[in-house]
């Protein structure tokens, strides 16, 4: 016999507990199906946890530097791994357990413990147990890609999710990936103390950046010691004693590497292929990502029955947490609110968490370029700011791309300390769809470095 829900909610990620939560409290019977650990990647072994491994690696950092600032500590910075990761497991816990305690308090919501697959267009299996429901949604997420390299399945290497289990530091770890996950952890791992590596098969960092934006990066992380290898290719791994040895070419050139600890940060895929989504005839596309419309509605084959929605990573229109929780909000705002909010209205906004970290609203300056409309562009190195000198930390630069005919914010980078926060007093005037003018004239607080985005966009000249 089946159980029957008026809705079904697979994996609890970033969307599916407060979907899962707000169609409860409009009376649905709903279940949240989830086969390993309540909040996803975000809570597990993504944001959360590495933001909090960050924080521990700026004190280290910040520490070693203390001379610069006239304090004395007491002599030589150790990091004491096992405290590293109690505090960061911890701060999960905590975040586990309240998570844990508003699903398992909200009435007419029912958790079940497994994996889910279809076995038909309004039906999953799990443990053996049919459940049906009119409408399901899939917020499975994904997972660390693995590549195909030689060896690579006779080594031991580690992803985001084992390196949460690390309690001890690597004398030498060497990241294959030189991106957002690559190089949270590169910087990380070195302000720890250990050697650290990066491999990257493209020829600059973070290449969806624009060139100058991934030079600085490169620029900031070799400064603190880390090695880059850059245009790598033709990877073969092999043990060697205790760890492994990487070798490849860069560049053209021969690179040999010997490293404790390898972490493959070379992207993810989404957990889609254990779905079976045949069965309900959900279309995806050629690297697995569920084929959505602008309301998260997934494309149902011919002869499909609908009533299926995918949220998160797995819809591959976002990657991050922000993006799942905004898959929420246009969803529930549909179904809930009569509120027909789509994903297109969204704007493109992340930050890359190094130190410093960079906050990215909109267009890079090549998609401006790409788009061929005349532009305005203002860049202002950090050295140039007061606050920055004031905290010693003057890394980094901000850039900003404004349409010179309707005089809207296209898009910025602004890779500088609180870059990942100020970068929301220029989304916001986006959001709103004010000229740049309305933040070039109005007055901000001093000494801080929001002060400075009057300046900056003062500072616009036109793109050529
Ligand atoms: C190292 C790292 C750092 C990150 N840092 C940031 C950051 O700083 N900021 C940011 O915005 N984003 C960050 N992200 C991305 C962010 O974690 C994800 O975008 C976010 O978690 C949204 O994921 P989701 O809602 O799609 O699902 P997920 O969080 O991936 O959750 C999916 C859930 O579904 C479950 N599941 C899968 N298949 C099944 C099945 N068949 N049956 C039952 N359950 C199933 C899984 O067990 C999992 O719990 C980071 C990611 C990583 C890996
Ligand atoms: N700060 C954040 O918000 C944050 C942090 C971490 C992750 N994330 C999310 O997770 C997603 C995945 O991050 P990611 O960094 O794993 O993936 P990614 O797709 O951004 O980067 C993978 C990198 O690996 C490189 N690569 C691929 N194959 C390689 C090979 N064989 N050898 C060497 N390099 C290779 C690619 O060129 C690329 O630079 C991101 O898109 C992001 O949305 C977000």
């Amino acid at each position: 016999m089946a159980r029957t829900f008026d809705a079904i909610i697979i994996g609890s990620g970033q969307a599916g507990p407060f979907l899962a939560v707000r169609l409860a409290q409009a009376g649905m019977r709903t279940a949240v199906i989830e086969r390993e650990h309540l909040g996803g990647t975000c809570v597990n072994d993504g944001c959360i946890p590495t933001k909090t491994l960050v924080a521990s690696a700026r004190v280290a950092h910040l520490a070693r530097r203390a001379a610069d600032y006239g304090v004395v500590t007491g002599g030589e910075v150790r990091v004491d791994m096992k405290a590293v990761k109690e505090r960061k497991d911890r701060i999960v816990q905590a975040s586990l357990d309240s998570l844990a305690a508003w699903l398992g308090g909200t009435e007419n919501l029912t958790l079940v413990w497994g994996s889910a697959r279809f076995t038909g267009p309004r039906e999953v299996e799990v443990n053996g147990e049919t459940l049906t429901a009119p409408r399901i949604f899939i917020n499975t997420g994904g997972r660390p890609a693995v590549p195909d390299w030689p060896g690579l399945s006779g080594v031991p290497f580690l992803t985001n999710t084992s390196m949460m289990t690390l309690d001890a530091l690597p004398e030498h770890l060497v990241v294959a990936g030189g991106s957002y996950i690559g190089l949270e952890f590169a910087q990380m791992y070195r302000r720890f103390g250990s050697r650290v590596t990066v491999v990257e098969y493209a020829d600059r960092l973070i290449a969806r950046e624009d060139p100058e934006v991934s030079d600085a990066v490169r620029g900031i992380l070799a400064a603190e010691g880390i090695d880059i290898h850059l245009g790598v290719r033709d990877i073969a791994v092999g043990k060697r004693g205790s760890g492994i040895r990487l070798t490849a070419t860069a560049g053209g050139s021969p690179v040999g590497i010997d490293g404790s600890h390898l972490l493959l940060a070379v992207g993810r895929v989404p957990n889609t292929d254990g779905l079976n989504l045949e069965a309900p005839g959900v279309a995806v596309d050629k690297r697995g990502f569920i084929q959505v419309d602008d309301q998260l509605r997934a494309s149902v084959e011919e002869g499909g029955a609908g009533g299926i929605w995918a949220l998160g990573d797995v819809n591959g229109r976002g990657a991050f947490t922000h993006t799942s929780y905004n898959d929420f909000e246009i969803v529930a705002a549909n179904l809930l609110d009569g509120d027909p909010r789509r994903v297109s209205d969204r704007i493109t906004a992340y930050a890359l968490f190094t130190d410093p970290p960079l906050g990215r609203v909109g267009m890079t300056e090549a998609e401006v370029r790409a788009t061929g409309r005349p532009a305005l562009k203002g860049v202002l190195p950090m050295t140039r700011v007061g606050r920055a000198k004031e905290r010693g930390e003057t890394q980094g630069f901000m850039k900003v791309l404004v349409d010179r005919e309707t005089r809207l914010i296209l898009g910025a980078a602004l890779l500088c300390i609180e870059g990942d926060e100020i970068v929301h007093s220029l989304l916001d005037v986006m959001a709103a769809k004010a000229p740049y003018t309305v933040i070039q004239r109005c007055v901000h607080i001093h000494p801080t470095v929001s002060e400075l985005i009057p300046t900056l966009l003062g500072s616009l000249k036109p793109l050529e």
